[in-house]
């Protein structure tokens, strides 16, 4: 009988298993429920130029995949380095380097050790918790307000803003197991929708379709969408974790409880931007990050530098966790003119009101509830592996949530998808 595949979701899992299976001579459809390519890649150009309003970065050039195909491609890429920070206080003094160096020093010996002494517990506990019970920062610190200050702006830049996980939920054990490429951090002067785009090339992808349920039957996989009925012989589910958890997607039957269950303990985390386009740069241009020592604990930490890539007077506020599902309540003006309130304190009253912003709610989009997916405390690093494996020999399941090694990330998604498809390839030669 001839294959015919169905591939749930034009993210990048989705069109790299879909590019994969393609060359193998299957016969492949998209179904994708946005009336775009790319998921949690989404470059907006409404401003008359490319703004990356989910993933930005290339993390760690070295053998990424992600990297490969940029050159394989053509594409464009820009350097940037975290390192190349300056950090400002609420008075708009700029902190002296040599206090941010060892303030990085300082926290990076405080969380090896609330780490180590949190691997000799009998049980998981969450990174505030042990950081309360061993860090010894504070202590360290008598009188010496700044440097304290400093020390929690490296725990929210290294912890909150990177996996979008409130310090209270994330998990000790399990917060850094993931695995990282070497080399230098890029980005995509052009957008990085263009990898999704020449990958997707030739590609059969329906969009609107929005996925209601998948039914594994005799002869194959039925999926339901909100218009129409597509049959497969096999299906690969990119469906987001966020989505999975929401319950919006009906599997038929059940998925089976160890699968359930790793779905209900991992969380997604929340990571939002706000593009803030002036008319003229009153920052260090030659920055990459400009960070707020945020005593106050505002939702803003960090602003990142978006003229390098963009050329354009743009900055671009992060926002992470609670905060940011907060602040997505609010309107993109009460939003916009917080992040302004940040930015008179750092840099003074004569910092204008944007000619244009962009904001991001991902935590309230429904197609990913979410930035990426996290380990809370209660969760282990196995439960990706229960949400990657297939059940039985006819549904697959990919996206970067089932990544053990790179997840919340678009080379492991990619990686991911490319999994599935092998997976499901193996499964038409075992029983051929
Ligand atoms: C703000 C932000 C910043 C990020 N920054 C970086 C970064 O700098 N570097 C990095 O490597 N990673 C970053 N990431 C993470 C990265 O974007 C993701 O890990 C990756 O893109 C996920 O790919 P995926 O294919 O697994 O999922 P997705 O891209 O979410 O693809 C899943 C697809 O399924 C579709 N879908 C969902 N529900 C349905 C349904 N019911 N029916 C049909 N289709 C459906 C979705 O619309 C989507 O297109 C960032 C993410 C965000 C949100």
């Amino acid at each position: 009988m001839a294959k015919s595949v169905l591939i749930i979701g034009a993210g990048i899992a989705g069109i790299a298993a879909a590019n994969f299976l393609q060359k193998q001579n299957i016969q492949v459809t998209v179904l994708e429920g946005r009336d775009r390519l790319g998921g949690r890649i989404y470059t907006d150009r409404t401003l008359g130029y490319p703004v990356d309003l989910g993933a930005s970065w290339i993390h760690g050039i070295k053998k990424n995949p992600i990297g490969k195909l940029a050159k394989q491609y053509h594409l464009p890429l820009v350097k940037t380095d975290y390192d190349n920070l300056v950090i400002y206080d609420h008075n708009g003094n700029k902190i002296r380097e040599k206090d941010i160096w060892k303030s990085w020093k300082q926290f990076a010996k405080a969380i090896a050790r609330v780490k180590r002494k949190a691997e000799s517990l009998e049980s998981d506990l969450s990174i505030a918790r042990a950081w309360q019970e061993f860090a010894k920062v504070e202590e360290n610190n008598e009188e010496q307000n700044q440097s304290i200050d400093l020390i929690h702006w490296c725990r929210a830049s290294e912890l909150l803003v990177e996996t979008g996980m409130d310090l209270e939920r994330l998990s000790c054990w399990y917060w850094d197991e993931d695995e990282d490429f070497a080399g230098a951090d890029y980005l995509f002067p052009e957008g990085y929708d263009r990898i999704v785009a020449q990958l997707s090339e030739n590609l059969d992808i329906r969009y609107q379709q929005i996925v209601t349920q998948i039914a594994i039957v005799e002869d194959g996989v039925n999926v339901t969408t909100e218009t129409d009925n597509f049959k497969g012989t096999e299906a690969i589910s990119t469906l987001p974790l966020g989505v999975l958890k929401a319950g919006s997607v009906q599997f038929l039957p059940e998925l089976p409880p160890n699968k359930r269950e790793a779905i209900a303990r991992l969380e997604m985390g929340t990571l939002n931007k706000i593009v803030l386009q002036f008319p003229e740069t009153f920052w260090e241009g030659d920055r990459d990050l400009i960070g707020y020592l945020n005593r106050e604990n505002s939702a803003f930490w960090e602003f990142f530098n978006g003229q390098k890539c963009s050329g354009r007077p743009v900055l671009i506020a992060l926002t992470a966790g609670k905060a940011a599902r907060e602040l997505e309540n609010q309107s993109d003006r009460e939003i916009v003119s917080q992040a302004i309130a940040i930015l008179r304190r750092m840099f003074g009253p004569s910092v204008p009101e944007p000619e244009n912003a962009r904001v991001t709610r991902w935590s309230r989009d429904r197609f990913s509830w979410g930035s990426y997916s996290q380990i809370p405390v209660g969760a282990t690093i196995d439960d990706r592996d229960r949400l990657a494996e297939a059940v039985g020999s006819r549904l697959f399941f990919a996206g970067e949530a089932t990544s053990r090694d790179y997840p919340g990330t678009v080379h492991g998604a990619y990686l991911s998808g490319l999994r599935a498809a092998r997976e499901l390839a193996e499964a038409i030669a075992a029983y051929k």
